[in-house]
């Protein structure tokens, strides 16, 4: 089964951001009569956007809405589409950070808040990045059933978090989503080998669509690399640079052989806590 990530560079004009997507999906290769999942970026239709325009933005009613858009994308192109993030008002003045998996007819399939939040000082333009000002965080894990198995969905920072990638597998994730907008120092540093160890580590397929270049006038970098590891940790499919797309084929018996033959799940003896809260004698 097909899987497909966009590389996008994102900015603050959510028509244009749609109008590149839908232009790549026009595009995109695929096998007839053969379901397509295709994941976008963090913040695929606003990227950057201060809290006014975050909020502004941010209603899942109406024909405008960003919510509608994706919806739209979905059917016209008839692909099952995980949208990425979009705001979505919380009530309090902030956003959550909403990722959103639609089925191919246009149809809401699944979401999940961003759990944690970007708060973190780089060495880079920006210095200090403070997500919780505008967006507040979510309080729920999300796995969903999908004609391409379980699927597991996280945001960006939430790579960091290995318990997080633990938890969705033990509630039977097969395949995990991370949109990302990693930045470009942390991304250099951090990105490819947080991937492929949370791919190993779960033994899942890790689909990670990433934010690329220099967004809104050069104010932010982020680090692209979009890329697909399958649950060996093998890098099957990547874009380093440039906006993009990325395809590789899911395998359904590699994914039951790596978990048969190596059972980490089962040998884990983190999975029966009472054991390491014994005293010592
Ligand atoms: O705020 C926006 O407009 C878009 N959102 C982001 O860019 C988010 C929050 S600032 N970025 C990250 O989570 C980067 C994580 C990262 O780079 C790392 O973990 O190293």
């Amino acid at each position: 089964m097909q899987v497909s990530l966009l590389q996008c560079q994102s900015s603050r004009k959510p028509p244009e951001n749609l109008a590149f997507i839908a232009q790549q999906l026009a595009q995109l290769p695929r096998a007839a009569d053969e379901p397509q999942l295709v994941v976008l970026p963090e913040c695929s239709l606003l990227f950057g956007g201060h809290e006014g325009e975050q909020l502004a933005l941010s209603s899942t009613e109406g024909a405008d809405s960003l919510f509608a858009h994706l919806a739209a994308l979905a059917k016209k192109y008839h692909v099952y589409l995980a949208g990425g993030t979009i705001p979505v008002t919380s009530g309090d003045g902030r956003v959550y950070s909403r990722s959103i998996l639609f089925d191919d007819q246009g149809s809401e399939l699944g979401s999940y808040d961003k759990l944690h939040l970007f708060d973190v000082d780089v060495s880079d333009n920006t210095g200090a990045y403070r997500e919780s000002d505008t967006f507040c965080a979510g309080e729920r894990i999300s796995v969903v059933p999908t004609p391409f198995g379980h699927l597991g969905m996280t945001v960006c920072y939430d790579l960091r978090f290995a318990d997080l990638f633990r938890a969705l597998r033990l509630q039977g994730a097969e395949l995990i989503i991370v949109p990302a907008a990693f930045t470009k120092v942390t991304g250099a540093a951090h990105w490819e080998v947080l991937l492929r160890a949370r791919a190993i580590e779960t033994q899942c397929y890790i689909l990670a669509a990433a934010q690329w270049g220099a967004h809104n006038e050069g104010g932010r970098q982020t680090w692209g690399q979009s890329m697909i590891v399958d649950p060996w940790g093998k890098i099957v499919a990547q874009l380093p640079e440039g906006t993009g797309w990325v395809q590789a084929k899911l395998d359904k018996q590699l994914l039951a052989k790596v978990r048969q033959d190596m059972p980490v799940c089962q040998h884990n003896r983190f999975a029966a806590p009472q054991l390491l809260a014994t005293p010592r004698k």
